[in-house]
């Protein structure tokens, strides 16, 4: 089960700090990192849940998604805004996102970047149920874990891990080109004036 401790958000997502100017020493284990956390997570034979109890933007869209049921609290936000940002939500971000909802709604999502309510992301299937508060969603996520009490464990994980497959056997074989793409692609000129726009943005939403 994954829940966070912060009041209003889940996880804002990657650093961008991280990827804005980006230190050559640094970028290699930042990245390799977030792989081994979404190989970890999204292969993960437990069953998983999150517990979405704040914003969830990008990269903590994507640890929700790793997951195999998301429960909300309402007034908040989710969603793989990449495009926001100018960057591009990688082939696995948009795999895991296609594992919630239909082709045609990720790809309008993923296009525009666009960033759901509660309400809006359970219309679509991007979250599964919504709770009152913090702990009706840990409430809900122990309803959600306590049915595989009834199911074979053995059956559950191998259906679970078999329809996973294809992904998560796509970056295992693929770490490293992976790694060379997001190097390649956060080190061009446009894609850094776009997060420094972005991270100007930010900072201007909360000098008001
Ligand atoms: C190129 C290959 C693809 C890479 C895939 C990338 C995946 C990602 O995850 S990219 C990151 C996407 N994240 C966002 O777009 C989140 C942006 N942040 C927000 O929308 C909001 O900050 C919030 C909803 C998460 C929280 O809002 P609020 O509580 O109002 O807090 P502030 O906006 O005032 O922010 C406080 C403070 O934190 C800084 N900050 C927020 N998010 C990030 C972040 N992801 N990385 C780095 N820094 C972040 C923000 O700039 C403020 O900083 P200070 O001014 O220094 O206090």
């Amino acid at each position: 089960m994954s829940q966070q401790s912060s009041p209003t958000v889940f996880s804002a997502g990657l650093d961008i700090m991280e990827m804005y100017k980006p230190k050559p020493d640094r970028v290699k284990e930042f990245w390799t990192t977030l792989q081994d956390v979404w190989l970890a997570l999204y292969g993960s034979s437990f069953p998983t849940v999150a517990a979405i109890n704040g914003h969830s933007p990008a990269g903590g869209c994507l640890l929700s998604l790793c997951c195999e049921y998301r429960i909300m609290c309402p007034n908040y936000s989710i969603g793989l805004n990449e495009t926001k940002l100018g960057i591009v939500a990688p082939k696995w971000f948009m795999s895991s996102m296609l594992g919630a909802i239909p082709y045609r709604e990720a790809e309008l999502a993923l296009t525009s970047g666009r960033m759901f309510s509660t309400d809006e992301a359970l219309k679509i299937g991007l979250i599964d149920e919504v709770a009152s508060d913090k702990a009706d969603a840990i409430a809900k996520s122990e309803k959600f874990l306590s049915q595989f009490a009834k199911i074979h464990p053995i059956a559950r994980k191998l259906t679970k891990l078999n329809l996973r497959h294809s992904a998560l056997e796509w970056m295992q074989e693929n770490k490293e080109l992976d790694l060379n793409i997001f190097i390649s692609f956060v080190g061009q000129p446009i894609v850094q004036k776009s997060l420094e726009k972005y991270l100007e943005g930010l900072k201007a939403k909360q000098a008001k």
